[in-house]
């Protein structure tokens, strides 16, 4: 029997979690096989990621993506007819190439993120197999631990908070299935929290309460009684996960606190953050500073990084090479892996496995503006990146992907191995 190649290549626009246009690619085999790809959206988004195309207006305004479904119709499909499949690296080598630009600007990374992953989907299912086992092949894999967020603010709510992500990760859970219980428990009790405190506002754009504190520690203390309420000790069966998402509130070394009306250089705010470490049972610190301050990340991690995951995501958007260099100099021992930031599978892969190399962590993220795609739970399970990113608990685009690593824990049955701590820097170091 002849191997299947790429039929055809088609392009449709359909909406994100957000209400706002994306990219939807389905790639047709030559054996009737369909594989769809989505692309998602980024709000505080690194300068240097893949840039998407955006461009003429909806019909009731609002910027289009009309342009990157042009560049499947026209370039993409008529390049990827009649290739193979399963040669994913060539795939995207020739997305890369067909793009001619170090940003893929120019058929933009909606496009060729849509597009790499309909391929990838399209092969699995030719092949009969769930993705994750397709990205595997006969290797084990790991269950990530997830980071699930409680509280979102920053550019996802408003700016109510200047701080982005207040997450909770289950530190004791032996099983995926477990760690999402404790943080259902921990979400619905910080809901309570917050109706009980008079700050109930409804729910950010990753599924996290929107909040109504009037300062970031406000945001901190409502997470740790939360906690409580639930049930558990905090840093126990639930410890405390940040997104700082520094770049964008700092830039040049200083930072400017909205909420409480202050600006700190890179000290003082490397003092502001350490306190928070010497008082909550924190496990993890994402873009602790802005994407242009190398000195102030370096000297973070130098003073936590032995109990304290200290992620880059603005700053290493998703780039090998970024995270190779990031090893060399020490600014951060973890790395976000988010596909639409590379714009192709094969560079995502490439930065998860050069994090791994590093001895970094490595975290599967989605994106704020999301689709019902569960691909990244896939991704994360395939890759055995350790970390799981994907939101929160009151928007189903986020519960998709949760529910369908349950669904894949479950399949493995007494073959799953939980990454639980593991995953962590400072535990793979010890
Ligand atoms: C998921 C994140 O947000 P966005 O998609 O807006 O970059 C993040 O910063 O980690
Ligand atoms: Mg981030």
């Amino acid at each position: 029997m002849t191997e299947p190649a790429i039929r055809s290549v088609h392009a449709r626009r359909i909406w994100d979690s957000r209400g706002r246009p994306t990219v939807e690619a389905e790639v047709t085999l030559s054996d009737g096989t369909v594989g769809r790809g989505l692309a998602p959206a980024g709000a505080s988004r690194g300068s240097r990621e893949a840039v998407d195309r955006r461009d003429g207006g909806t019909r009731f305004g609002g910027l289009d993506v009309q342009g990157a479904i042009a560049s499947v119709r026209d370039e993409i499909g008529p390049a990827l007819a009649g290739r193979d499949p399963f040669d994913q690296a060539g795939i995207d080598a020739a997305l890369i190439a067909l793009d001619g630009t170090p940003t893929k600007a120019r058929l933009g990374g909606n496009a060729t993120v849509a597009v790499s992953l309909a391929v990838l989907q399209a092969a699995a299912a030719s092949r009969g197999l769930p993705l994750w086992r397709h990205l595997a092949g006969e290797d084990a894999v790991t269950i990530p631990l997830p980071e699930i967020q409680i509280f979102g603010g920053g550019a996802h709510a408003g700016r109510r908070t200047d701080i982005q992500d207040f997450m909770v990760m289950a530190p004791r859970a032996r099983s995926f299935a477990e760690a999402l219980e404790v943080t259902a428990e921990v979400y619905r009790a910080a809901g309570a929290v917050m109706a009980g405190r008079g700050l109930l506002q409804g729910v950010a754009d990753e599924g996290g309460w929107w909040p109504a504190f009037t300062s970031n520690e406000e945001a901190l203390d409502a997470l740790v009684a939360a906690i409580e309420r639930a049930g558990f000790t905090p840093g126990e069966e639930a410890a405390i996960s940040l997104d700082i998402a520094a770049s964008e509130f700092g830039r040049g070394g200083r930072y400017r606190l909205g909420l409480e009306g202050r600006e700190l250089d890179r000290d003082g705010m490397a003092e502001y953050l350490m306190g928070w470490c010497a008082r909550y049972p924190i496990l993890s610190i994402e873009d602790p500073f802005a994407e242009d301050d190398a000195e102030g990340l370096a000297r973070f991690t130098a003073a936590v990084g032995d109990h304290i995951q200290v992620i880059g995501d603005d700053f290493l958007v998703t780039n090998a090479a970024l995270v190779a260099a990031a090893a060399q100099a020490g600014t951060v021992n973890a790395v976000l892996v988010k596909v639409n930031q590379a714009g192709t599978v094969s560079e995502a892969r490439a930065a998860c496995e050069a994090g791994r190399r590093a001895g970094f962590g490595t975290i599967v993220s989605a994106r704020s503006g999301e689709t019902e795609d569960v691909a990244i739970a896939h991704l994360a399970v395939g890759w055995s990146a350790g970390q799981l990113k994907v939101g929160s608990f009151a928007r189903s685009e986020r519960m998709a992907k949760w529910n369908e690593v349950l669904r894949i824990e479950e399949a493995l049955g007494a073959r799953a191995r939980f990454a639980g701590l593991t995953a962590l820097p400072f535990r793979r170091s010890r």
